[in-house]
């Protein structure tokens, strides 16, 4: 297998809703790195290790059903919160306390402001999230179990942190309130207590011992009412009682006390609460505890074909512990350096009139595709050798506006009679074995941002490149076409077919309408095929796509040509613009493509005005897109060579019999 460096980034899955309030700025970002870093060299080891951690947040987030806070702090499911996770800053008075209590802001600690330190920063706003509030709330009041995590940027943990992100145990929150700083600026904070006082934290240093936790009932925090509002409030600060009630004109009212002197009481603290399980209204009738923090292994459910969405789940492993997303087609790898834990997957055959019948097909159907006239050419239709043809011309793009007339590229859309597709070799067949294949040739999702960091992210879709090496989106490795499967050299022969075809009628058909003055065809654009020798090999699971990108890559033919296997799916095109006019799915045309449909493209500009992207409908589809890499293109001789050998066409698919149904390559 030869290496393949990154060399160009596409727009690649949503994972999750983003948050701008939780991103940090760069600048800031970097500020508390080095905060943390200066500040971890000092602390001592901790005295055990946690019970779940993960060095990377999409494993985290995909392992843990109680976590799925891609991108802030806390993970709320059905309006109720069911994880939190304490790292940067934190906000006045925010704890962890060895004795089974957390004191924590709803909704992040403060801003961080560019250049701040942990002394400068202060709050622009009355601040805490709506969201994260009513689902505070409802968990204490529905008594709902929390997983508490700790990244590694939290300053306020006694001892280093062994991972990213470290799980320390199921607390339950016993108390919510606001407060007011002296800015006057209003935010939430609650109180958490461990459901279980048994557990010793594993996170105090090495070497110390931890005093008892006092029991329920041996202190308590007094409750007055407020004169004003006439409500209750507990005394939680030792200097002062205030009312709690925020829309008092009474609340936090302290007096001569300052806000920056602030302590929270003896009592309150040590106030304990018997954990009595989730409310039985939330939990299917009877009170119930938490379960494991070590969540069991995924489970393939009867009727299960093995690509559900629920088995994109990551894994935590039994093993060590660390938790990692699903990154191979054939099941949960643990990716811990030198763990080596394996759950393999299985994964049963899907009929084909499961995923491509005529209710899906018409349901399918209803949802017209795009077309924005002014942007695509007349199109024009031809039937050769079992597939319905259509071509049309894409137009040239300045700064997004469409020169009506010039046509920059074409997209020939290859559909399929259904003879054609049972045919023997056909696309049925291709189908039932590419998902073996994938499991034998271990198809991937690979890192397309911030590659190797906790941030990283994988594709949604799992690849495999076969043939010359292509510098993908992400960094991957190629098989040489000698080691390809039967069906990945098929597909490739029928795709140079198709190419060829496409060309040939593009030619005819496009400068017909030119000697009509209907169009005319840039400067860029040659009616000449040029062989493929590199495949690109896609698997979806259920849910799936692949997000905007275009396939422009310097080091490429003008051809590229995808057959689609498995869901119906939807490819859409949009113009690129530049900035904000860049947001939204603004697509301007759309093929609906079904099982066994080819669509090339060709023309080297329509990836200068176009970008693409394709959302499948159902639980399996494959996506085997060839390309041609041009050799002179590449850096070295070496890799040249390298070309040469992955894409040499072997052999046995040379042989007459090799691509038996109605299209023989017409080389
Ligand atoms: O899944 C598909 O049909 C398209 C894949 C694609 O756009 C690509 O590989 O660049
Ligand atoms: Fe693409």
């Amino acid at each position: 297998m030869a290496a393949v460096v990154v060399k160009r980034v596409a727009s690649s899955e949503t994972i999750g809703p983003s948050s701008k309030r939780s991103r940090k700025s760069g600048g800031a970002r970097r500020v508390l790195k080095s905060l943390v870093n200066e500040r971890a060299v000092l602390l001592p080891e901790p005295r055990g290790s946690p019970p779940v951690w993960a060095d990377k947040r999409q494993g985290l987030c995909s392992a843990l059903p109680y976590y799925k806070g891609y991108q802030s702090g806390g993970y709320i499911s059905g309006n109720v919160l069911m994880g939190s996770l304490l790292d940067g800053f934190p906000a006045e008075r925010d704890l962890v306390d060895p004795n089974g209590v957390i004191i924590m802001n709803i909704g992040g600690g403060r801003d961080v402001a560019e250049g701040a330190t942990s002394n400068t920063r202060e709050r622009q706003r009355d601040q805490g999230c709506p969201l994260m509030l009513r689902g505070s709330l409802r968990a204490l009041s529905k008594n709902q179990y929390i997983g508490i995590m700790v990244g590694e940027m939290s300053p306020l943990m006694p001892s280093k942190m062994p991972h990213a992100y470290n799980v320390l145990d199921w607390y339950f929150i016993t108390d919510i309130w606001a407060e007011k700083d002296v800015n006057g600026f209003k935010f939430w904070k609650m109180k958490l207590e461990i459901v279980n006082p048994e557990n010793e934290p594993w996170w105090v240093p090495a070497g110390t011992t931890v005093s008892p936790s006092p029991r329920p009932g041996d202190y308590e925090a007094p409750i007055q009412h407020c004169e004003v509002c006439r409500k209750p409030s507990k005394q939680i600060f030792s200097q002062t009682w205030t009312c709690l009630n925020y829309p008092c004109s009474a609340f936090f009212n302290l007096g001569d006390v300052k806000f920056a002197d602030l302590k929270y009481s003896k009592k309150f603290l040590k106030e304990r609460t018997t954990y009595i399980g989730k409310d039985p209204e939330v939990a299917g009738g009877a009170r119930e505890f938490p379960p494991s923090l070590v969540p069991t292994l995924p489970t393939i459910a009867e009727g299960d074909a093995g690509t559900e969405k629920h088995l994109k789940q990551g894994l935590v492993c039994p093993r060590c512990f660390g938790c990692s997303p699903r990154s191979h087609w054939a099941g949960w790898f643990c990716d811990t350096p030198g763990c080596g834990f394996k759950f393999e997957s299985t994964m049963r055959p899907i009929a084909i009139s499961e995923i491509d019948n005529s209710t899906i097909r018409m349901s399918f159907e209803n949802r017209k595709p795009k077309r924005h006239e002014g942007m695509v050419g007349i199109s024009s239709s031809f039937s050769t050798e079992g597939y319905e043809v259509t071509v049309t011309p894409l137009l040239d793009l300045l700064n997004g506006e469409p020169n009506p007339k010039r046509a920059v590229g074409i997209l020939a859309h290859f559909r399929p009679s259904g003879e054609t597709r049972a045919a023997l070799n056909g696309a049925d067949d291709s189908f039932q074995d590419l998902h073996e294949h994938a499991t034998k040739d271990d198809w991937m999702r690979l890192p397309v941002r911030h590659k190797g960091g906790k941030s990283e992210i994988i594709t949604s879709h799992f690849a495999q490149n076969y043939g010359a090496q292509y510098k993908y989106v992400v960094s991957v490795a190629s098989k040489s076409f000698s080691d390809a499967p039967d069906t990945v050299l098929r597909a490739l022969l029928r795709m140079r077919w198709a190419g060829k075809q496409a060309i040939d009628h593009a030619e005819k058909s496009v400068k017909e309408l030119e000697g009509n003055g209907k169009v005319e065809v840039a400067q860029s654009l040659e009616f000449s095929f040029v062989e493929f020798n590199e495949l690109l090999a896609l698997g979806y699971f259920e849910d799936d796509k692949i997000n905007w990108h275009d396939d422009g890559e310097d080091t490429l033919g003008p051809t590229v040509a995808t057959i689609s296997l498995g869901s119906p799916s939807t490819m859409s095109f949009r113009p690129k613009l530049k900035g904000k006019d860049k947001k939204g799915n603004n697509s301007v045309f759309d093929l609906h493509l079904f099982h066994g449909d080819i669509v090339v493209m060709h023309g080297t500009d329509i990836h200068r005005c176009y970008e693409h992207r394709v959302i499948p409908h159902g639980k399996r589809r494959f996506a085997l897109t060839s390309r041609h890499i041009s050799l002179d293109k590449l850096d070295t001789d070496e890799d040249r060579r390298l070309a040469q050998e992955l894409g040499a066409i072997p052999e046995r698919a040379l042989h007459p019999d090799f691509l038996t149904g109605p299209n023989q390559p017409t080389a």
